[in-house]
């Protein structure tokens, strides 16, 4: 892989720039020029079945910044992903993705998604899997340079240079991830949108990944969301989104969080914005959840 900075002093040199707060009962921050939103949602809600998965969410993801979608399994992390990409069926209230309604053709090639499944063809190798892909993006003899260029890249990127002539079926689940992952690079992404990237992963592949992504981020100018369940990882960010039962609990950078919750770690700030939740829950009014 390649050679990548420190992502944790990154993180935090670029966190401290990242100090205004939408959690309720924080005191609203002025900063001289906002930040663009890549993504802004207003009162998003999604049913999913017979449930109601996103309860009514209000927040935006920040351009060229990583997000981490924090929360326990079965909140709504996917689904709210889906609803980002334009693959999710009945979403109500606002979602702007760069600018364009959420789902808009234009937005297909400027976001790259990767699902929690690793889709790739197992039957060809890790460059034909690529090539196949980089085909669809880049198509005709006229962008041939182009096609290897970004293959070539992409390979590198998620460290699979040793294994492009290997078998995709014949990789582990973490290789098949990485393929899955340098698929989503090719068309260079404005908007990166990665659930649960690092299942199963190594703690030294977890830390090449999370370098790799501040990486694209910083040369790229890439916007990253990025789901997981692990609250260590909620470090690595430069902003989080915290999850539960389809709403959002928190929208902050792990500093503040950990600072307003007066806790050491994200996770303890994240148990008791959880027990304040139940606490005004069960002092709520009955409301029926479907
Ligand atoms: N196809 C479906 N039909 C009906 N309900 C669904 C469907 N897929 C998911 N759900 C429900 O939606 C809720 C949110 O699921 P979602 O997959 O978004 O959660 P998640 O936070 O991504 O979970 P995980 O971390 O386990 O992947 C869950 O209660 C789940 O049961």
């Amino acid at each position: 892989m390649m050679n990548y900075p420190a992502g944790e002093a990154a993180d935090q040199a670029t966190a401290r720039s990242d100090t205004d707060s939408t959690t309720p009962g924080s005191p609203p921050a002025h900063p001289a020029v906002p930040p663009a939103a890549a993504i802004a949602a207003q009162g998003l809600t999604t049913v999913r079945g017979d449930r109601t998965v996103l309860r009514g969410l209000d927040f935006t993801v920040r351009a060229g910044r990583i997000t981490g979608l924090l929360g326990p399994s079965g909140c709504g992390k996917t689904t709210l992903m889906r609803a980002i990409v334009g693959t999710q069926a009945k979403v109500d209230g606002t979602l702007q993705v760069l600018g364009h309604p959420a789902g808009d053709p234009t937005l297909r090639s400027r976001i790259g998604y990767v699902t929690q499944a690793p889709s790739v063809y197992d039957d060809l190798t890790v460059r034909q899997n690529l090539d196949y892909f980089a085909a669809v993006l880049f198509p005709g003899r006229a962008h041939r340079q182009e096609r290897r260029t970004t293959v070539d890249r992409a390979i590198d990127d998620v460290d699979l240079a040793s294994h492009a002539d290997s078998l995709a079926g014949r990789l582990s689940g973490g290789q098949r991830s990485r393929v899955s992952l340098a698929v989503a690079l090719l068309g260079t992404p404005e908007l990166l949108v990665l659930d649960e990237p690092t299942v199963g992963l190594d703690p030294v592949l977890r830390r090449d990944l999370w370098n790799l992504f501040h990486q694209i981020a910083a040369d790229r100018g890439t916007t990253l969301l990025v789901s997981s369940h692990v609250m260590d990882e909620a470090e690595r960010c430069h902003r989080l989104l915290l999850m539960r039962e389809g709403e959002i609990l928190a929208d902050d950078t792990p500093e503040a969080l950990r600072h307003r919750n007066d806790t050491a770690t994200v996770e303890e700030a994240f148990l008791r914005l959880v027990d304040a939740a139940a606490a005004r829950a069960a002092h709520a009014p009955e409301e029926p959840r479907s």
